[in-house]
């Protein structure tokens, strides 16, 4: 089944002229009474012709938040209950409605659908008990966090007690999980009203020129039914995310930390973007794991129901982003998603307490992430494993299709006076107070045993630092260091606390500053996908003091440069007299020559001087007056050189010595085997590290990752590395 797909357009805002209204949702030529399904909008080059975009349905400015919960998200909950795992994300440009459709308003008719699904998902709960007797019971727990500039923060905690790196992400038995998460569990919807409206509170908001109350980070609200017949239990969950809008820079006067942010948020959505297109080219390798937030919400790879909605804003300022939305939307509503729902397993012994994210299972039935998943996230009995390998039918699911709806959708509004209103308005806080400070000491540093002087000789306390950091970086220790010392037997002094406390800041820092770097270099290349040649090399020049050795980036620069003035000649007027003085940043010119190509999510911005052929666009866009010649694309071979130079400042880290590269090619190798070779790496350490591999599903490519793995550190690199020295 694919993603369905639903656009919405907002209303104008007190702002917008009605006038410079462009996207209007409108009807298929066939089915004229139908509910609308295509969304259309003007040619940015030549605003006689229209392009059209037809997704599963189409909301316009006038539809009620009860419409679209009804019409889209209603009809899931039973699904939820029989078993399914149910997604739901908001996508779109900044301000353009994500968190009003998700959230909502505090008025009854205007919640949003998190809210409006919680309410049904109570009352469904409700009927369930009741028509059972009360045979089956209904759980209902929530677990609520963002990502915020590629960290994942748990919302339930308050920014204070946050660890500045967020809490690790781990694939665990096909599904990736955030370790340490809080879970609360909610009887009612009071409860969880509460709990989300102080949750909220902890979110990372802001005002931008875009939106008075931008979010800065994705939020993803993850709702975990558990039903209980006798010894039978049956997990499903409902998560829903309010993506952060993606901004164009120029349009929002950003500041240094928006625009770390912006940026952050905007390779986020890149990257989502090209996980889309690598699953609808069927590609083998899925971006995945370049974001937190891709990998979190692995679209295509997620089982059971996802609804995309596409959040949009009607007026001309958008044009541009609206187009790249609308045809980002085209290619995810190609999106296969597994049916398959989570089955029911029974219990034999009571549960272990263990918090959300801590793998029950042995590593050895670990899948690394793939493009597509087709396991479960219970540990079926064996029993129900073998009946259901012989008896359970391929299901049969078709809630949804792609042709558009013959009649419109009515369902009673089963919401009016279900509601709690809510009590208090949430206070947004703002993002500069969410942005973790490193000024105090993580969680995973925090003392826990009474400080005992002496007993360690310097090079213990060496060791024991190392191994901190170790643990620290590899994210796999979290809150783990009570435990930890405890089983050594071994107490660390102030002192001590102090040297970690000060390595970790420095570990972290320089982690800060190596992602702010890669972040500008993702802006670079956004700019230069668009053409703008200008604005991706300034991009590139903030890059640069985070790279200063790299070859590939001044030689990177230095063509761009080139380039830029190559355009600036080609545009000088002829003759020294008159002629139209140039502009300081071609970005900002007024180019009527927009090349647009509708085949793709970014608009390319070649010199009016552009000859390459054409191509043909593919997908269903159509056009409404095939009056023009179609739109060009220009065969961006930029693009793939960006794409080397972004490749290898991400993967490269440090230089590498001939040492490390085989120290990496015996590692990558994942033969235990070899790995044991290694001066001091054992058997039980290689096997450590091959199932450490397997968990990331990638390479280590540099010996920094390397010292990062579990159980390896920076002085079980150095002494792979001796050991090398000897051999020679
Ligand atoms: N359907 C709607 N009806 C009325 N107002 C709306 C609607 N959609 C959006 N708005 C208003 O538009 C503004 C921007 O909406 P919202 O904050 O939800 O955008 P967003 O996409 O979440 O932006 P960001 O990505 O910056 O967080 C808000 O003032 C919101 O109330």
């Amino acid at each position: 089944m694919s993603v369905r797909v639903v656009a919405r357009i907002r209303p104008l805002l007190k702002q917008e002229l009605e006038k410079d209204t462009i996207v209007e949702a409108a009807t298929t030529a066939s089915e004229p009474l139908a509910t609308p399904s295509i969304v259309r909008i003007p040619n940015p080059k030549n605003e006689a012709e229209a392009f059209s975009f037809q997704f599963n349905s189409v909301y316009d400015q006038v539809a009620t938040q009860q419409q679209v919960y009804d019409n889209e998200i209603a009809p899931t909950v039973k699904h939820l209950f029989k078993g399914f795992d149910v997604t739901i994300f908001a996508y779109g440009v900044t301000g353009t409605g994500k968190t009003h459709t998700m959230r909502g308003g505090k008025l009854l008719a205007e919640r949003g659908v998190i809210p409006r699904l919680l309410s049904s998902i109570y009352r469904r709960s409700r009927k369930i008990e009741k028509d059972s007797d009360g045979d089956t019971t209904v759980d209902v727990a929530m677990s609520y966090y963002e990502i915020y500039n590629d960290r994942v923060f748990d919302l339930f905690e308050a920014p204070e007690k946050r660890t500045p790196a967020g809490l690790p992400i781990r694939d665990n038995n096909g599904k990736t999980v955030v370790v340490g998460l809080t879970e609360r569990p909610c009887t009612s919807l009071k409860d969880f009203e509460t709990l989300y409206d102080q949750a909220n509170v902890n979110r990372s908001t802001s005002a931008t020129k875009l939106n008075a109350h931008s979010s800065r980070s994705h939020a993803v609200l993850c709702v975990k039914v558990t039903q209980v017949t006798g010894n039978e239990v049956r997990v499903s969950t409902a998560s829903a995310i309010d993506l952060a809008g993606s901004e164009d820079n120029r349009r929002t006067d950003n500041g240094k930390e928006r625009m770390v942010e912006s940026a952050s948020i905007n390779k986020s959505l890149f990257v989502l973007a090209q996980c889309v297109e690598a699953i609808s080219k069927k590609q083998n390798r899925i971006p995945y794991r370049e974001s937190k937030m891709t990998r979190i919400l692995s679209l295509g790879q997620n089982n059971g129901l996802t609804v995309m909605i596409l959040n949009l804003a009607p007026v001309r300022s958008y044009h541009l982003d609206t187009l790249s939305s609308l045809n980002f939307a085209n290619r995810t509503k190609k999106i296969e998603v597994n049916e398959v729902e989570n089955r029911p397993f029974f219990r034999t012994a009571p549960k272990p307490e263990s918090r959300i994210g801590i793998p029950s299972i042995p590593l050895a039935n670990r899948q690394p992430l793939r493009p597509k998943a087709l396991s479960h996230n219970v540990v079926p009995s064996r029993e129900q494993a073998e009946k259901d390998k012989i008896e359970k039918p391929v299901k049969a699911f078709s809630v949804y299709s792609d042709k558009p709806k013959t009649a419109t959708i009515s369902r009673p509004g089963h919401l009016s006076g279900q509601g709690h209103p809510r009590t208090a308005e949430a206070q947004k806080r703002t993002s500069s107070e969410a942005v973790p400070t490193i000024n105090r000491p993580s969680k995973v540093l925090k003392p826990t045993v009474p400080a005992k002087p002496e007993t360690m000789s310097q090079q213990s306390i060496e060791a024991l630092i190392e191994r901190k950091v170790a643990e620290k970086l590899a994210e796999q220790a979290l809150s783990s260091t009570k435990a930890t010392l405890a089983s050594a037997g071994t107490e660390i002094s102030p002192d001590v606390q102090a040297r970690l406390i000060a390595l970790e800041r420095r570990v972290i820092d320089q982690e800060s500053a190596r992602a702010e770097g890669l972040q500008y270099l993702l802006m670079a290349k956004q700019h230069t996908v668009r053409g703008e040649e200008v604005s991706a090399l300034k991009m590139y020049q903030l890059a640069l003091p985070y790279f200063p050795d790299n070859q590939k980036l001044a030689q990177k620069m230095l063509k761009l440069q080139e380039k830029i003035t190559r355009k600036e000649e080609s545009r000088r007027p002829k003759s020294s007299s008159g002629g139209v003085p140039l502009l300081e940043d071609e970005d900002y010119v007024p180019d009527t020559h927009d090349n647009y190509s509708a085949d793709e999510s970014v608009f390319t911005k070649p010199s009016a001087r552009n000859t390459r052929p054409p191509i043909r666009r593919n997908l269903s866009v159509f056009r409404d007056e095939a009056t023009t010649a179609p739109p060009q694309r220009q065969t961006n071979n930029d693009s793939d050189s960006e794409d080397e130079l972004a490749h290898s400042l991400m993967h490269a880290g440090p230089d590498q010595t001939p040492r490390s590269k085989h120290i990496l090619r015996i590692i990558n190798s994942r033969d235990v085997a070899q790995i044991r070779l290694l001066k001091g790496v054992g058997a039980k350490k290689a096997e450590m590290i091959v199932n450490a591999l397997c968990e990331m599903d990638d390479e280590v490519r540099h010996v920094g990752e390397l010292g990062r793995l579990k159980g390896v550190g920076s002085k079980g690199v150095e002494r792979m590395r001796e050991g090398l020295i000897a051999m020679v």
